[in-house]
């Protein structure tokens, strides 16, 4: 059977016009794994409440990161997979879950070029139902209804794999090298509490406080949380890294429900208070730089942590092409061609 990749990251918007905004965001708020509340609620919500407001701010906040070539997220997405085509002999795609350049697309490239075996490889180190989970979930479904003869696997998702926590580890040595850093803050992009509980599998380990996650379970296979957690500790081993001169927390809350905690923004302000001079801050949960890094924490991040009294900030660059990324995935995926794996 020949073989071929799917690379998924999430997708961006067309363009910073308001009205692409606004088709990107009503795609990716209409998920029932993003916005879990019954259909006619998020109908009311999103399509009478938000979209009204929500895609003329973030159109302005796209304005201030976007390329030249396009959206930050979409082109370092493509230069990966172009790098990681360049080192396989089997067809590469790239799809995004919402906006253009879609799964059904990447899909239909690689079937076009003769695959009859996919590896399906969401751009995600932690599992989410609003990530991984809908990632998997969406091209399942075309897999089935459009291309009922083709064999999907899925590659697993990596928080603490080996190669994975090697190549993050490098990535933040180097960017700290010459910062004299008092504190490392790993800020993962949040996600509803309550979806804690629902992708809880043994419907019974996780609990909303987080007690529960030094606590070996097989509900960590699907928990945030703790696969964050995880990632932190990996990391901070390799690096050796002094207790209490790093910590964890969540960003790019919506709406007014409670969010895992804590909040990225306030432990930035927190810090600035306390007396915390030198900062860096690094986002494990994306392999690529996006808004939610490249204007949500390099650049508000920087301006809520020195507003509070804080002086030098550093946000660490997402692994993005790295040269080093793209030898793992390669591998990863050369493991496959030899032995097919799957969650
Ligand atoms: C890392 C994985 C991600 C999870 C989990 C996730 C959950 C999640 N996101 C929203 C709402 C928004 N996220 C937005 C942007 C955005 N989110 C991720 C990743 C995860 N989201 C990325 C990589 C990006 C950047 C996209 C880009 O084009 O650069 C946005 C859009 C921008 C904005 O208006 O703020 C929204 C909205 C929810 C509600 C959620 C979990 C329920
Ligand atoms: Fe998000
Ligand atoms: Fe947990």
């Amino acid at each position: 059977m020949k073989k071929g990749i799917l690379l998924v990251n999430l997708g961006s918007p067309d363009s910073t016009k308001v009205k692409d905004v606004r088709k990107y965001l009503d795609e990716f708020l209409m998920d029932e794994r993003v916005i879990d509340i019954p259909r006619w609620k998020r109908y009311l919500l999103i399509k009478g409440i938000i979209l009204n407001t929500r895609p003329k701010k973030s159109a302005k906040a796209y304005k201030k990161i976007w390329w030249k070539e396009g959206s930050p997220l979409v082109v370092i997405s493509e230069r990966f997979s172009n790098k990681v085509a360049d080192k396989l002999d089997i067809p590469v795609a790239l799809g995004m879950r919402y906006g253009s350049m879609s799964i059904e697309s990447g899909i239909a490239q690689l079937v076009k070029r003769g695959v009859e075996e996919i590896l399906l490889v969401p751009l995600y180190p932690h599992y989410a139902m609003s990530s991984f989970e809908t990632v998997v979930e969406k091209a399942k479904e075309i897999n089935r209804k459009k291309y009922p003869t083709i064999k999907m696997d899925v590659m697993p998702v990596f928080y603490n794999n080996t190669d994975y926590i090697k190549v993050m580890s490098a990535n933040l040595k180097r960017h700290l090298s010459g910062f004299d850093y008092d504190h490392i803050l790993f800020s993962y992009h949040g996600i509803p509490e309550r979806h804690i509980l629902k992708s809880d599998t043994t419907n019974s380990h996780c609990k909303i406080d987080g007690s529960c996650c030094d606590t070996h379970s097989k509900a960590h296979r699907t928990c945030y949380r703790h696969q964050c957690f995880e990632t932190t500790k990996a990391i901070a081993k390799t690096l050796q890294l002094k207790e209490g001169t790093y910590s964890n927390s969540f960003q790019s809350r919506l709406l007014k429900d409670p969010w895992l905690k804590p909040y990225t923004d306030f432990e930035l302000e927190k810090f600035g208070k306390e007396g915390v001079k030198n900062l860096a801050v690094i986002t494990p949960a994306f392999v690529a730089d996006c808004l939610e890094t490249l204007e949500e924490i390099a650049m508000e991040g920087e301006h809520q942590f020195k507003s509070a009294g804080g002086q030098e900030y550093k946000h660490i660059p997402c692994l993005n092409d790295n040269d080093d990324w793209v030898d793992v995935m390669v591998n990863w995926v050369n493991e496959w061609v030899g032995e097919p794996v799957n969650i």
